[in-house]
């Protein structure tokens, strides 16, 4: 294959999430989520932005539709709002909330584009919570019950469900560092959220595979990134082999080998976090085989010895190279080398989708009415043939969904963030093709990377 060229048949996507662009947060039977929760309390997100109204998708989804197949995308990444499902979490159904995904997806195969269904996108139903949230194992139970209604009603049309996106966001910074919903700070929550996600995707994998008529490919979503070292002390060596523990093989370790990383059960037992070994038959169901595993990449993390810091004894250090708006450094050659990885210490020659990679510049509307974003440009580029590269290796990346079809609710940083190849006025809700749309249009249209 020549370098930037991909694969016949290689799926070409955008991807969003549902408390991110849908907003009509009480409308249709919907229930309370976290976000809506945290969003609404004072000084959680920049400016005290919601999303109330986000990207109105909820009521303009036919036209973003259009845009998508404009765009010539195969497939399109979005996810349920469970609060939409059981506004409860659990119980009584709302079928108001189905009928809208049910409208979303006939949308979508009308113009013959693929629903890649993300089940939890961070939206947890407020009364779940209540309940203990993802630190009560009964949640995991709740997920399970809310996937298998999906799929006995959705099944037949969804060729690709994804069950959990990044169980690290959701456990650490939801449980630990207190960034996301529903805003703790307690590290045993954290690993406790961190393992019934991954059972709850245990649970949902089982309920598919034992629904007998199930079509479609299942898999799980994480956010994956190298750890490197800022300097060449061997304990920043150590403080990154750490990071790597925790932000990456505490989830690939169960998922492909059943057992959560010793080196980071021994250092968290030293710290007086004394993880309960988990029952052995759930973490056989944990590492039940998945048909895919998606990959959210955006950087890498570059860190140092801190022998003050209570839980890793490290510090993330900012880097060299170029920034996104997000501060993360612009790294296509770390994507090229976590695929390596992948492919040769986990998933050998499971399929893996790339279900979020993209940049957030500060994007303006031109007096001409365009929104010139070389910089997202660059880095959409550089980052597809780091994965064509790595294709060419023999890595079987089989999809690409670049994030974000459109600019929305960057949650913590509420609409100061633009991901989209789409710009969104979010007084009008116009929505405007930034150069990178036009790009993207023609990468898709080639197969191929362009200039
Ligand atoms: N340093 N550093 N770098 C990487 C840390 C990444 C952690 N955040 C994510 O992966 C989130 C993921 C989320 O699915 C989506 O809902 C978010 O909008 C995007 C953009 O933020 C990404």
């Amino acid at each position: 294959m020549t370098e930037g060229r991909f694969p016949e048949g290689f799926l070409w996507g955008v991807a969003t999430a549902a408390y991110q662009i849908e907003g009509a947060v009480a409308e249709d039977g919907r229930g309370e989520s976290i976000w809506d929760r945290f969003s609404h309390t004072p000084g959680k997100v920049y400016q005290g932005h919601t999303g109330d109204v986000a990207c109105d998708h909820y009521h303009r989804y036919r036209a973003d539709v259009e845009e998508m197949a404009r765009l010539g995308v195969g497939a399109y990444r979005f996810s349920v709002a469970w609060p939409r499902i059981f506004p409860q979490g659990r119980g009584q159904a709302n079928p108001k909330g189905l009928d809208f995904y049910r409208r979303l997806i006939d949308a979508l195969r009308e113009r013959g584009i693929v629903p890649v269904v993300t089940l939890y996108h961070w939206d947890l139903p407020q009364a779940l919570q209540e309940r203990g949230g993802w630190a009560h194992r009964d949640t995991a139970y709740r997920f399970a019950d809310y996937a298998a209604y999906l799929f006995d009603r959705l099944d037949e049309a969804v060729p690709y469900w994804i069950t959990q996106n990044e169980p690290f966001v959701v456990a650490i910074l939801g449980h630990v560092t207190g960034e996301h919903a529903p805003g703790l700070q307690d590290p045993m929550a954290g690993f406790r959220a961190a393992h019934h996600l991954l059972l709850s995707h245990a649970l949902a994998l089982q309920a598919y595979r034992e629904g007998g008529r199930r079509h479609g490919r299942i898999g799980i979503t994480l956010n994956l990134s190298p750890v490197e070292p800022a300097g060449d002390d061997p304990e920043d060596e150590a403080a990154a082999r750490r990071l790597d523990g925790l932000l990456n093989r505490w989830f690939l370790d169960p998922l492909f080998r059943g057992a959560y990383p010793s080196d980071m059960v021994a250092h968290f037992a030293g710290l007086g976090l004394p993880l309960p070994e988990p029952p052995q038959e759930e973490m056989r169901a944990i590492a039940a085989p998945i048909d895919f595993l998606g990959v959210n990449y955006y950087s890498r993390q570059l860190v140092r010895h801190e022998p003050g810091e209570p839980l890793m004894a490290m510090r993330q250090v900012e880097g060299p190279l170029p920034k996104t708006a997000m501060g993360w450094e612009v790294y296509p050659e770390g994507l090229r080398r976590l695929l390596e990885r992948l492919r040769h210490e986990y998933t050998g020659e499971l399929p893996i989708l790339i279900t979020e990679n993209g940049a957030a510049f500060d994007d303006a509307v031109s007096p001409d009415g365009a929104v010139h974003d070389p910089a997202r440009v660059a880095y959409l580029r550089d980052h597809l043939l780091a994965v064509s590269r790595a294709i060419d290796d023999g890595v079987p990346v089989r999809g690409y969904f670049l994030w974000s079809l459109m600019d929305n609710f960057e949650w913590a940083h509420g609409y100061s963030k633009r991901f989209g190849v789409l710009y969104v006025d979010f007084d009008t809700q116009a929505r405007i093709w930034k150069d990178s749309a036009h790009w993207y249009r023609r990468v898709i249209e080639a197969n191929a990377v362009v200039d």
